[in-house]
């Protein structure tokens, strides 16, 4: 039996470590434990960064974000069952919000699996996650480690991006192999999102819509802002003088300030607009599925859609003109299309929108004044949109529900890829580690604004923050309770849908337990102040801002979607 000198070999831990390094993937937010401890240390010991939370679903909300502001999947480690259950929500949550995502879970060996012999946090991972995220796989054999990263990386970029979950048993992770086959074994993705042009008859068929709308809109989603097509999304809104509204995480392709911006008409232009050109945002809920009183009536709008997932178009209305291909390719078509004499829209339907923007600002400035205490919503928020414009660097997080709905259309962003949310499906708890990869994948400082309830769901990795001293604001809107501090059970006992919350809760002394800094705000100067001086500081910093309890409704702008029991009316 010759042995077999050590250094002549690898293994399972380090040809993980190099197939990541190899494709670029330099961070990961995990939580460690068995099976990945000493993984996450040796990629540590190789120049990645690790980041340990202190619970999985909020590495994976970081591991999302990354991938949205990157274009390269966010990597979330986890132990196996339960550790990756709480990554699990992630990964959906990325998959939903078409994000690139990789969750990569230690996991129990098949043999023990499949007989269900009752192993250490046992579960068929692989299996459950398949039905949540875009593609899922698992590596058994160490010189397959190579081509499953592969797999996971390109499944996570290419077309619709998405969540991938990579199964890694922990018996995988000890096999050794010869170094020099390991290497071998390696693949560096190419090109694992290549443009994807629209056909040139779908272009032709899209200008022709085009030219004979009197009142059109583009509506540039999520999509434009993770594309990073910003110069030529900017060209086509500004060469086709068409009013733009831009999704939330959108707002700032173009700056919020922008003439042909119609946010502050939104519900002029999707009502009186005729053709809707839809770039990289979809028909879902959040625009009210493309149809209904919102959309006008009598109902005659025509879409004009550009996204690179075909099955996206007639997902909810008919699409006259589907433009399938990368927002990049599918602009400039359209842009060299347009040639040098486009059209510009009447002005009758310009200078509506216009008017109409101008109106709806001018009412809501007097709102943003005010120095009274308790703060309102707006009073702190006409604070919070001031600190955006002086600093248009700073990235925004924003959760909650009247603290979300508010900001959305209060904070101006100027500039793309700044606003960070609870994005397709609404989801509170979403702050902390979206602050937490802005701020580590850009180094730029980072203001979350959160519900009192939404900070609720991730305040622990305040811990995270501190530990990392990462420079991330955290302002609470702290209004005593979800949506409202002072809502009534119609039943007349304490409200369980809006619990007041322990009254006036100094969040601020859990920042101050972990070494950041706690600030306790009640008028807008105090708040200004406090924010301006985080950003500058770039410390941790945690601002209890005091919000009157009856200023909020309950579900924010949603509450519509409630169900309503008629039994209960009666
Ligand atoms: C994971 C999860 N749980 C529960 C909800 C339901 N929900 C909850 C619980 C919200 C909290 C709103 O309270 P807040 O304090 O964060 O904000 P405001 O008081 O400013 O409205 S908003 C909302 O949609 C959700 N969206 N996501
Ligand atoms: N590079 C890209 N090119 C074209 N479409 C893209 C690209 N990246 C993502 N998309 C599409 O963008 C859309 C994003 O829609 P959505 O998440 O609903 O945005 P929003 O919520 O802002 O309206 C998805 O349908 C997705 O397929
Ligand atoms: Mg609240």
């Amino acid at each position: 039996q010759e042995t077999v000198a050590i250094e002549t070999l690898t293994d399972g831990f380090h040809l993980l470590i190099d197939a990541l390094k190899l494709n670029g993937i330099n961070t990961i937010y995990n939580v460690p434990g068995i099976p990945i401890t000493d993984l996450g240390r040796y990629a540590q010991g190789e120049g990645i960064r690790v980041l340990s939370f202190r619970h999985e679903q909020h590495a994976g909300y970081a591991a999302g974000a990354a991938g949205f502001l990157t274009k390269k999947p966010g990597v979330c480690m986890t132990v196996s069952a339960p550790g990756f259950l709480n990554g699990l929500t992630a990964l959906a949550n990325a998959t939903t919000n078409c994000w690139p995502m990789i969750l990569i879970s230690g996991s129990s060996e098949r043999e023990v699996v499949d007989l269900m012999q009752g192993d250490y946090e046992e579960m068929d991972q692989l299996a459950i996650a398949k039905p949540l995220c875009k593609a899922a796989y698992r590596i058994l054999h160490a010189e397959d480690i190579g081509i499953g990263v592969a797999r996971a990386i390109r499944a996570a970029v290419t077309g619709r991006p998405g969540g991938v979950y990579l199964d890694i048993p922990g018996s995988l992770l000890g096999q050794a192999m010869d170094a020099i086959e390991g290497r071998k074994s390696l693949v560096k993705v190419i090109d694992p999102a290549p443009a994807q042009l629209p056909a040139p008859d779908a272009v032709a068929r899209a200008i022709d819509v085009l030219k004979g709308a009197k009142k059109p809109l583009i509506i540039l989603g999520k999509g434009a802002a993770y594309a990073q097509a910003d110069d030529v999304v900017r060209e086509l809104v500004e060469k086709s003088g068409i009013p733009y509204l831009p999704m939330s995480m959108a707002k700032g392709l173009l700056p919020d300030n922008h003439p042909q911006s119609s946010s502050a008409a939104r519900s002029l232009v999707l009502k009186d607009s005729d053709v809707v050109v839809m770039v990289g945002a979809r028909l879902n809920w959040l625009l009210s599925h493309g149809k209904g009183k919102q959309w006008g009536e009598p109902y005659s709008k025509k879409f004009v859609q550009i996204d690179i997932e075909p099955k996206e178009m007639d997902s909810n209305v008919e699409i006259a003109a589907p433009l399938v291909g990368d927002i990049q390719s599918c602009a400039q078509a359209l842009i060299d299309a347009m040639g040098p004499d486009w059209k510009k829209p009447p002005t009758g339907w310009t200078d509506a929108v216009r008017s109409k923007v101008e109106g709806n600002i001018e009412k809501m400035a007097s709102r943003l004044q005010g120095n009274a205490t308790p703060m309102n919503y707006h009073s702190a928020l006409g604070v919070v949109k001031k600190v955006f414009e002086d600093r248009p660097d700073t990235i925004l997080v924003n959760e909650g529900a009247n603290t979300l709905d508010f900001a959305r259309s209060i904070v101006d962003m100027s500039k793309p890829r700044k606003r960070l949310d609870v994005g397709t499906w609404g989801v509170m708890g979403i702050g902390m580690g979206s602050a937490i990869a802005a701020a580590v994948e850009t180094d730029c400082p980072v203001v979350a604004v959160e519900g009192d309830s939404a900070f609720g769901f991730c305040g622990m990795e305040i811990e995270t923050i501190c530990r990392y001293n990462l420079p991330i604001c955290v302002v609470i809107f702290n209004n005593n309770g979800i949506y409202r501090g002072d809502d009534q059970n119609r039943s007349g006992s304490a409200d369980p849908a809006t619990t007041a919350f322990v009254k006036d809760s100094r969040y601020e002394k859990m920042m101050e337990a972990f070494g950041g800094v706690g600030v306790y705000a009640t008028s807008p100067d105090d708040l200004k102040r406090a924010i301006f001086e985080a950003i500058d500081s770039r410390k941790p910093t945690l601002i209890n801002a005091i919000i009157d309890e009856a200023a909020g409704k309950e579900s924010g702008n949603i509450g519509s979607l409630n169900p309503q029991s008629v039994v209960a009316q009666a």
